[in-house]
């Protein structure tokens, strides 16, 4: 198997605090790669380093072969930030519209990644709707189609699920599993046990380091337990 991803020694400080501690993993093609961790511990770090926004302090990043940051990858990496990044006086067609300008499609390719991608998150008929009368979860949905708009080999989703309700978060990773299935690699931040069940691998983040990694079962299997939620009590609790 390929591997799509690869984080070789990754430490990231910001001045005097170190965020990230020695971080190493490797994403395979065709896996969803969950990084499962609590409210600063690192994800989102990791994330906007993955994606070229930031550089690592040291280590190395590659993704599909290529050393980050590189231009052209971006044609390659579709990036869900945490916060919304949309244009509120623009409708949901003209943002996407927007961002689908930015990537090398003709007119034509755009016209139907626009509808595919609205067709997706089922934004279809809230096309014509400004942003700003949009609900945080049709924003949501809006910053995933955006994230799907050049047809990236490679999606990076920065808590994609957060504050979407049930329904709407099953119909996200609906989707999720569908790309994979289509052959997109995927790598999801999350904080939510059971989305976290829901990758092929994991690795639990805390305080800038991966306590432990690997698919749901193998891990609960070395735990001996049978949640992830105390998988990661425990793992937590060996390190200190
Ligand atoms: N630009 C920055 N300058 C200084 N500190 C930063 C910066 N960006 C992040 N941090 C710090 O790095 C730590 C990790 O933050 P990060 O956003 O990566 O965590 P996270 O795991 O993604 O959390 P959350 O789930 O809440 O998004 C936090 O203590 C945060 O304050």
């Amino acid at each position: 198997m390929a591997s799509t991803i690869v984080i070789k020694d990754v430490c990231k400080s910001f001045g005097k605090k170190a965020v990230l501690n020695k971080i190493s993993l490797t994403v395979e093609s065709g896996q969803i790669y969950g990084l499962i961790g609590p409210s600063g511990s690192g994800k989102t770090t990791l994330v906007k380093l993955i994606v070229g926004m930031d550089r690592p302090s040291e280590g190395h990043i590659h993704v599909l072969d290529t050393p980050v940051p590189n231009l052209n990858l971006l044609q390659k990496i579709g990036y869900m930030a945490q916060a919304d990044a949309l244009y509120t006086d623009l409708t949901g067609e003209e943002n996407l519209a927007f961002f689908a300008s930015l990537f090398k499609l003709n007119k034509q390719e755009q016209k139907e990644r626009i509808s595919y991608a609205a067709n997706l998150v089922n934004l279809t008929p809230h096309l014509k709707k400004r942003i700003q009368d949009y609900s945080g979860g049709m924003k949501r949905r809006l910053s995933l189609a955006v994230a799907l708009i050049q047809d990236p080999q490679v999606l990076i989703l920065d808590e994609p699920t957060v504050g979407i309700d049930p329904e709407l978060r099953q119909s996200i990773w609906k989707e999720i599993r569908r790309l994979k299935a289509s052959g997109k690699t995927i790598l999801v931040t999350t904080h939510v046990m059971d989305e976290a069940e829901k990758c092929d691998r994991l690795a639990m983040v805390r305080d800038g380091e991966i306590l432990t990694s690997g698919t749901p079962a193998e891990l609960k299997e070395h735990y001996n337990i049978t949640s992830l939620e105390e998988v990661f009590l425990k793992a937590g609790g060996k390190k200190g």
